[in-house]
């Protein structure tokens, strides 16, 4: 563990904390794209920011670089003021960011569009990131596929060896190996010290990459957890397999959520305490069961109800 973070998990937090939200809102007309938003992302943690489209994590990143006004509310990027322009400047100089929708320069190569990015900000990664990610540098950017223009803008985001990188939906457009490589890839910049705000609607990559996550709802913050943690409130997943098929309204209880019975297998969230569920279990006749953490996925579901987005990862 880094030294800033042992500092933020001994009281001075305060002082130490990458990025500080405060009440933060935008407001677009009658959306409110962010309504009071506040939390903290600590030095050396990998923060995932989890939403479904629409829930205003865009709107997040760039109030936080100053591309947008807050219209209430305050927020700090490595001390900086996000109001403040000039003191933002600053600290932009040791944050990276890989938006969710690559802005290239077309014409330029690859190779020509990470030269201007460092002459603004230094490149002293470039070549191990090059080693890594390798994108098809001599050819004008309007002609990669879309994962390689996310391979070089990760390139373009961590070359200039910054200690906060914010990444909209890092991911999208990657194949899953191309995937892997990204989550090692950030771990490892993590466990160097790097702190990392994660924004995705992927929540099985959120609950493989992050160490803690805020989720975000129709531009609120509905729950902010450790990984671990949000698992444990999300309760136990259970299979009961019983020897002939069985009665729902006798077996079901108030503690059991998102029940489906597929002949004699039942399976269910069981929210309440295992000793509870232990003497439901022991007044039936049972063949089998077993318990494991439920998926993120699930537990995302409770935030969200059903609706269509939820499910977009
Ligand atoms: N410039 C704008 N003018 C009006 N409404 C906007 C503007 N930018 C964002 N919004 C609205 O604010 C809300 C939040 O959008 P935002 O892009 O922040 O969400 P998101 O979580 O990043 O979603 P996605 O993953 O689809 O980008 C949406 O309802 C969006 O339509």
């Amino acid at each position: 563990m880094c030294a800033r973070t042992q500092a933020a998990e001994t009281g001075s937090e305060k002082q130490t904390a990458t990025i500080r939200l405060d009440g933060l809102t935008k407001r677009y007309g009658e959306i409110i794209a962010n309504d009071d938003v506040s939390f903290e992302v600590r030095p050396g943690e990998i923060f995932g920011y989890l939403g479904p489209n629409g829930a205003g994590k865009t709107t997040t990143i760039r109030l936080l670089l100053g591309l947008i006004k807050p219209t209430s509310g305050s927020a700090e990027v490595l001390g900086a003021d996000v109001r403040d322009r000039r003191a933002l400047t600053e600290a932009k100089a040791e944050v990276g960011y890989l938006p969710d929708e690559l802005g290239f320069e077309e014409r330029l190569t690859g190779r020509q569009v990470l030269d201007y990015f460092a002459r603004m900000r230094g490149d002293e990664r470039r070549e191990e990131l090059l080693d890594l990610f390798r994108p098809p540098l001599d050819r004008p950017v309007e002609t990669y596929s879309s994962g390689n223009r996310r391979m070089l803008g990760i390139v373009q985001a961590f070359m200039h060896d910054p200690e906060l990188v914010i990444m909209d939906e890092p991911t999208s457009g990657l194949d899953p190996l191309k995937q892997d490589r990204m989550h090692a890839f950030v771990a490892e910049e993590r466990d160097a010290g790097k702190t990392i705000f994660f924004s995705s609607h992927v929540l099985s990559e959120v609950q493989h990459v992050c160490d803690r996550v805020g989720i975000v709802r129709e531009g609120k913050l509905v729950a902010l957890e450790n990984i671990d943690d949000l698992l444990e409130r999300g309760g136990k997943r259970v299979r009961v397999q019983f020897p002939e098929p069985v009665d729902e309204d006798r077996f079901g209880t108030s503690e059991m959520i998102d029940v489906e019975t597929v002949d004699r297998t039942v399976r269910f969230t069981y929210t309440g305490e295992p000793a509870t569920l232990l003497e439901h279990l022991v007044q039936f006749r049972i063949e089998d069961v077993d318990v494991g953490d439920p998926k993120l996925d699930d537990i995302f579901k409770h935030y969200y109800g059903d609706d269509g987005d939820a499910e977009a990862g």
